[in-house]
């Protein structure tokens, strides 16, 4: 229950609707319980006009008797009638305040959920997988919504509908009430375990409906390696499987559930067989009228929704907690990568690296050790190494998706960690080693780091990175839509328009993480002559592979398991004749080799 405590700055926010919500409430079931009170008046009514319409046996009167009794019952009818509206309207108020608050503090806390998680670092969704962080915005929220709506409205509910129908039994005949409330609890206790069960089976459910989500989902994801491979008779023997498994939880939930309704009903009727009997008794004695038997009957029925409320909303609360413990944990999760104050910076691009180390912290694995280097503004750096050597991890760093664990990394002689998170990042254009494209138009892809960018700066950027002609050949142009509802690209088209998103942003340091290695060396040459129109005046990071794209670069560096092994320009690198030359005349051969063929 402790957790659920998170909600309550969302109550107090929504108090107004909640307040008047508990009002609705009370008023209600107030109409609720009043048309009993009616109908044992009317009994008694009609028990007594009963006698007296035999005693005008064979008089005229007996007629009017007989109109009087009949106009009553109408009006006793008509009071029913109005009182059960009235309780309507209430009813109508209750769930149009509480359930309203409910998708109010709903979406409040999707919002709060999701701006959190944007907070979160490289090292957070490292560690936890898309489907869970899916699965706690929105299967998570639900449940507890249904804590926020429906479990505190049915608590409210049963324990003022409780209060009002046994203090009303107890006021007519408390022996009655006795009496007829003695299998009110023995229902309840029952409810609470069965509902027990069909929590359990609905939670295997639950789990089992996500295995077989998250098995779809990356088949479907790769269909083209499963196609090529030619294991679609394998998946579709692994799915068969775990459909079964689900088929056989939902099972076993229905058959438990089919005995929950039974069950309820066999103990209302024993109520009710007791109060007839019982109230029989207590008629005989004199104690009660018969009126009052039919208005117990009444009030057993009416019991029937708390006990089952009991144990609907115990189960609701439990599961709220549960998913609100989930949700709280990401909540309290602090992003390791903090933010000096926010403001605004610009960078010449300066950096420096010095004695920087890093272990990444969830594998143990160091892929730096003692890394220092200086580029100077508007100069050009180029990494190379062996896969694996610590080339993306140097620029996840200079990114700040991590922070270095010892030694530092400086701009313009300032510790990167001084600097607001936001304002640093945006002085640097990233071009990823794993293109990510978003499903919308190449426009929006390539403007996607500015709140707004003409068409004239879209089109420079594309320009800049070679890609221009591709788009416009396209028959919508850069309005083109692509992933998922749109075209494929290739796979250099796509480096391309990555290369352009990062270009648009005209930013002081630009790091380029091996994003040429899908484009052929012409196209290559081609887009390094665009680039250094772009790079001109920019401090620039470049990884790559291949010693043709890097060759004009001020600086060299050569990096082996975390580690720089040469540094120098490319003829002075190639004049060491170390590794560096090594992979040169790797390279050259194979290019000869692809000549040859
Ligand atoms: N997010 C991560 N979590 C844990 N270990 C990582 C992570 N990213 C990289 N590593 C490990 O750190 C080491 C350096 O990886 P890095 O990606 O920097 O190499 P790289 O030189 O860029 O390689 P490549 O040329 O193949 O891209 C590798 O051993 C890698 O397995």
């Amino acid at each position: 229950m402790k957790h659920l405590a998170h909600l309550n700055k969302y109550f107090y926010k929504y108090r107004w609707r909640m307040i008047p919500g508990v009002i609705f409430v009370i008023v209600s079931n107030y109409f609720g319980v009043l048309p009993a009170q009616v109908i044992r008046i009317a009994f008694d009514l009609v028990k007594e006009n009963i006698s007296m319409y035999r005693l005008f046996d064979g008089f005229e009167r007996q007629q009017l008797v007989y109109e009087i009794f009949g106009y009553s019952l109408l009006l006793f009818g008509a009071l029913v009638l109005l009182l059960s509206l009235i309780r309507g309207v209430f009813l109508f108020l209750m769930r149009q305040t509480i359930i309203l608050t409910s998708r109010h503090i709903e979406f409040d806390l999707k919002n709060e959920i999701y701006g959190h998680y944007q907070q979160l670092d490289m090292a957070f969704y490292r560690r936890n997988n898309t489907g869970d962080l899916m699965n706690r915005v929105t299967e998570d929220v639900n449940r507890v919504r249904s804590y926020l709506g429906p479990a505190v409205m049915y608590s409210i509910n049963t324990v003022v509908l409780s209060i009002m129908v046994i203090a009303a039994m107890i006021s007519v005949n408390p022996t009655l009430a006795l009496y007829a409330l003695l299998p009110i609890p023995v229902l309840s206790a029952i409810l609470l375990v069965v509902n027990k069960i069909i929590n359990r089976r609905s939670e295997r459910i639950q789990e089992q409906l996500s295995t077989l989500s998250s098995f779809v989902q990356e088949t479907f994801s790769g269909i083209r390696v499963i196609k090529t491979y030619n294991r679609e008779a394998d998946k579709m023997d692994r799915f068969t499987e775990e459909s079964n498994t689900y088929r056989q939880a939902a099972l076993a939930l229905v058959k438990t559930e089919a005995i929950f309704f039974p069950l309820i009903l066999l103990l209302i009727g024993l109520s009710t067989v007791i109060t007839v009997y019982v109230g029989g008794l207590e008629v005989a004695k004199g104690t009660i009228t018969s009126g009052n038997i039919a208005e117990f009957i009444i009030y057993v029925n009416q019991l029937t929704f708390p006990a089952m409320a009991l144990a609907w909303v115990t189960s609701l609360i439990q599961r709220a907690a549960a998913s609100q413990k989930r949700i709280n944990e990401f909540l309290r999760t602090e992003p390791e990568i903090q933010s000096a104050a926010e403001g605004h910076i610009e960078v010449t691009g300066n950096i420096q690296f010095e004695q920087v180390s890093f272990t990444y912290p969830d594998t143990g694995i160091q892929a730096l050790k003692n890394v220092s280097f200086e580029i100077k503004p508007g100069k050009v750096l180029a990494i190379v190494g062996r896969t694996g050597s610590g080339k993306s991890t140097l620029a996840n760093l200079l990114m700040r998706m991590y922070d270095v664990q010892s030694g530092a990394i400086r701009v313009d002689g300032r510790d990167i960690r001084q600097f607001p998170l936001r304002a640093y990042r945006s002085q640097i254009g990233f071009v990823p080693q794993d293109v990510f494209l978003f499903s919308d138009s190449i426009a929006n892809n390539i403007a996607f780091g500015l709140d707004n960018a003409t068409s004239d700066e879209v089109e420079e950027a594309a320009k800049g990175a070679a890609v221009y002609g591709n788009i416009a050949a396209f028959e919508k142009g850069f309005e083109t839509t692509i992933g998922e509802r749109g075209i494929t690209l290739s796979g250099g088209q796509k480096q391309r328009v990555s290369i352009a998103r990062a270009l648009i942003k005209k930013p002081q340091i630009l790091i380029f993480d091996d994003c040429l290695s899908a484009v052929d060396t012409k196209t290559e040459e081609e887009i390094l002559q665009n680039l250094s129109i772009a790079m001109q005046g920019k401090s620039t990071i470049f990884i790559a592979h291949r010693i043709s794209t890097i060759k004009n670069a001020d600086h060299i560096i050569v990096l082996d398991q975390g580690m720089i092994i040469e540094q120098g320009s490319h003829e002075e690198l190639l004049a060491m004749q170390g590794n560096y030359f090594e992979l040169n005349e790797k390279q050259l051969l194979e290019e000869e080799d692809q000549v040859g063929n």
